[in-house]
């Protein structure tokens, strides 16, 4: 439709970007893991990410893509899967957003394919 192709792809990630943060209702991914409270994490995890972080670089432009969202989204995930053990609030938390996270993707790839 027109208002689509008025769109600009900058409008589709923020709103892509909010609905992917309103699944994360404990906020344990809103902003970067602490590493006063978490000494360890960094010896585990090359490239921290959250969603703080995924804000400013759509912000600055950084985000060319739902695919290039889509990447720190998935990155964000897989550091939490990996320094969290199975048995712990984070990880469930964490493929519950994935999963969620997959639906909302999708969409927003089929919109911007859509606005050609
Ligand atoms: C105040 C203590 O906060 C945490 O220990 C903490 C807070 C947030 C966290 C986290 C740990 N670990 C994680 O993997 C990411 C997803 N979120």
């Amino acid at each position: 439709a027109l208002e689509m192709q008025l769109t600009p792809m900058l409008v589709l990630l923020r709103s892509t970007l909010d609905q992917l943060q309103e699944k994360d209702t404990a906020q344990i991914f809103a902003e970067p893991v602490d590493v006063k409270e978490v000494p360890d994490y960094l010896e585990f995890i090359s490239q921290p990410m959250d969603f703080s972080t995924m804000r400013s670089k759509l912000e600055n432009h950084a985000y060319r893509s739902v695919a290039d969202l889509e990447a720190d989204f998935n990155l964000m995930v897989s550091n939490c899967l990996l320094y969290n053990n199975k048995d712990t609030v984070f990880h469930r938390a964490a493929l519950r957003l994935r999963d969620l996270g997959g639906a909302i993707l999708r969409h927003a790839q089929r919109q911007a394919t859509n606005t050609g």
